[in-house]
């Protein structure tokens, strides 16, 4: 399988879309993962974003630490250290920062305002959560049209507040045990990854490991549970791992486009395909619940510290 390159500028611009969501169709059928180009996220800010963000991880960990995750509560935002979050069960080799959409404080867990180290990294977060939220929303349209649905037709049922969460990752040399992020999928509906220049990134097609390495000016896009979900598993959420490197460090930044937290997500009508061993032997279809109750699942396994603030209330 080899990964395509996607350009969707007729999809965020809206003008004879068609070509555009049938390559996203055939790549979301084929391999689950494929890139995007012509996306129009202004490169100046993504220059930004990559600079305050080494800038921020080059601090020693006690500076780090004053935005920790503790410090975000259910908002589930902040600063965790290298060791901190589990995939499948094992510490990951990263240390990262979490963001979300910013609101007022709010009840519903993974909902509030975010820790921003400074306010320039605070304007600059927001305004790409701004610009990959767009980028998102184009997407689905395309999505929708490769499956002969009408453009909005997941925008009216559940992408109307999506759920954004927003990750910086830095993956410190490894030496010999050059581990990064074990295989898993993601929860939501979309990723839109930007990657720096080190690689690492690996995708899973039909048991063989295959790199998504980083192409300048497009972002990786890779579908999450959520999708698979919708489309009776005619779209799957595709299994992917990080490698980590062994001399110098590599950042990461996965955008999560999900549906709203409170959306009852049911397959769009098509058939069902006979249920796959799943990398962690769960069935996506098998469920009952929104969203966020999905969420919430998934989360407590990644950081088990957090159980206590996810559900104590
Ligand atoms: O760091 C990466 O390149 C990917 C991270 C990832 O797969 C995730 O956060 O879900
Ligand atoms: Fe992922």
């Amino acid at each position: 399988m080899s990964i395509s390159v996607i350009d969707i500028e007729p999809l965020v611009t809206g003008r004879a879309p068609g070509a555009v969501a049938a390559a996203i169709g055939e790549a979301c059928r084929t391999g689950g993962f494929f890139y995007i180009a012509g996306h129009g996220v202004d490169e100046d800010l993504q220059d930004r974003l990559e600079r305050l963000s080494r800038e921020f991880f080059a601090q020693d960990t006690a500076t780090k630490m004053k935005i920790r995750m503790r410090h975000g509560g259910r908002a589930w935002r902040g600063y965790f250290p290298v060791g901190g979050e589990l995939t499948s069960g094992q510490p990951d080799r990263k240390e990262g920062l979490y963001f979300g959409a910013e609101l007022p404080s709010d009840d519903r867990p993974l909902h509030g305002p975010n820790l921003f180290p400074s306010p320039e990294f605070r304007e600059t977060v927001l305004a790409y959560l701004t610009a990959l939220t767009g980028v998102g929303h184009a997407l689905m349209r395309g999505i929708a049209l490769s499956l002969d649905l009408g453009h909005d037709y997941f925008a009216e049922r559940y992408t109307a507040d999506p759920l954004i969460l927003f990750r910086i990752f830095n993956y410190p040399p490894g030496g010999d045990e050059a581990w990064g992020v074990g295989e898993h999928t993601d929860y939501g509906l979309l990723t839109i990854l930007k990657q720096d220049d080190n690689g690492g990134l690996q995708v899973k097609s039909q048991d063989r490991w295959i790199a998504a390495d980083p192409i300048p000016s497009t972002f990786v896009c890779n579908i999450g549970d959520m999708l698979d979900r919708l489309t009776g598993g005619h779209y799957r959420s595709t299994p992917h791992r990080v490698i980590g490197t062994r001399d110098r460090d590599r950042l990461s930044w996965p955008f999560f486009f999900d549906p709203n937290f409170d959306a009852d997500v049911r397959a769009v009508g098509q058939r069902v395909l006979a249920p796959h061993t799943r990398w962690d032997g769960a069935d996506v279809h098998d469920f009952e619940g929104t969203y966020g109750d999905y969420l919430l699942a998934k989360v407590s396994k990644v950081f088990p510290q957090l159980n206590d603030q996810v559900h104590d209330r």
